[in-house]
């Protein structure tokens, strides 16, 4: 049995992650962290407010959907006490990953950041890769739901990395143009443009648009429900077990 740990627990993927766990008999609830919560156990599952009372716990996996302030601070405190990060947090600067790779490799623990866990999304970026090398003029748009406190999207930004290893650099759009309302062209990576639109009623949806000479090609992924993230989840619990360091990307496991 794998014992996991879900840190927000109360939140919309942490909760949602609660129901994998539990619908699956290799894995076994260990604790619920979240500075929410009033409850001190659920079903016999012991429940914290503080990670810092989890020093010294006894389990394998500590799943991360919190918010992006914490992320960075979660995913250090899990590998120092031998709890394998799997982590859905988005908001990691660079710096951070690499950082976190160096410790959990120290530690010999295997480790996942994963800006998405839909394995359609996983699938949007390989392909946008490939596209990229093709056509250097490519826009994503990125949309959730208007609860969400990062822009752009982890997924975004994942997507923007991958295509920027197969793109020849260019800056986009006209070199004269203006904006004539700030942020009209929306963020810059690398000379490429991502947009983040905010809508209730949306969960997570991503198009990567690309444009050449009189063709265009549009690649678009949606996630209606967030049950669409839990077979990457559960992936990552059981492949973390198998590794001795943090990968960034579900792609590295599948
Ligand atoms: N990688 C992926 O496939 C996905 C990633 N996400 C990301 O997961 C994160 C959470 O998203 P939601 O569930 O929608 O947010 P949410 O706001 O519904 O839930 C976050 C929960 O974390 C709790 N929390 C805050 N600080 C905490 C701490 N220090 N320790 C433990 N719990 C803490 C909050 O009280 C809240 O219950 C976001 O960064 C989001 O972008 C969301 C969907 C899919
Ligand atoms: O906040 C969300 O909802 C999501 N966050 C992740 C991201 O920032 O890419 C993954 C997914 O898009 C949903």
């Amino acid at each position: 049995m794998t014992k996991v740990i879900i840190a927000g627990f109360k939140g919309r993927m942490g909760s949602t992650a609660v129901d994998m766990v539990k619908n699956d008999n290799t894995l076994e609830l260990a604790a619920l962290v979240d500075p929410f919560a009033t409850e001190k156990e659920i079903d016999g599952v012991p429940v914290f407010n503080d990670k810092a009372d989890l020093a010294g716990f006894a389990a394998d996996v500590w799943v991360d959907f919190t918010m992006p302030s914490v992320a960075y601070d979660n995913t250090k405190f899990a590998l120092e006490n031998g709890f394998r990060p799997v982590v859905g947090t988005t908001g990691f600067t660079e710096a951070q990953i690499t950082e976190l790779i160096a410790l959990s490799k120290s530690k010999g623990l295997g480790g996942l950041i994963a800006p998405n866990f839909a394995i359609g999304a996983i699938l949007l970026m390989e392909f946008s890769q490939k596209a990229a090398k093709y056509f250097p003029d490519v826009e994503i748009i990125e949309l959730h739901h208007d609860k969400k406190k990062d822009a752009p999207s982890g997924t975004a930004v994942k997507t923007a990395e991958l295509i920027k290893e197969t793109r020849t650099y260019k800056k986009q759009g006209a070199a004269d143009e203006v904006e004539t309302i700030a942020g009209a062209r929306g963020a810059e990576f690398d000379g490429m443009r991502i947009h983040s639109v905010r809508l209730p009623g949306l969960v997570a949806h991503q198009e990567v648009i690309f444009g050449a000479n009189g063709e265009g090609l549009t690649l678009r992924h949606d996630s209606y429900d967030r049950v669409s993230f839990m077979s990457g989840v559960n992936i990552g619990i059981k492949q973390v077990m198998t590794i001795t360091e943090l990968v960034y990307g579900l792609e590295h496991l599948l």
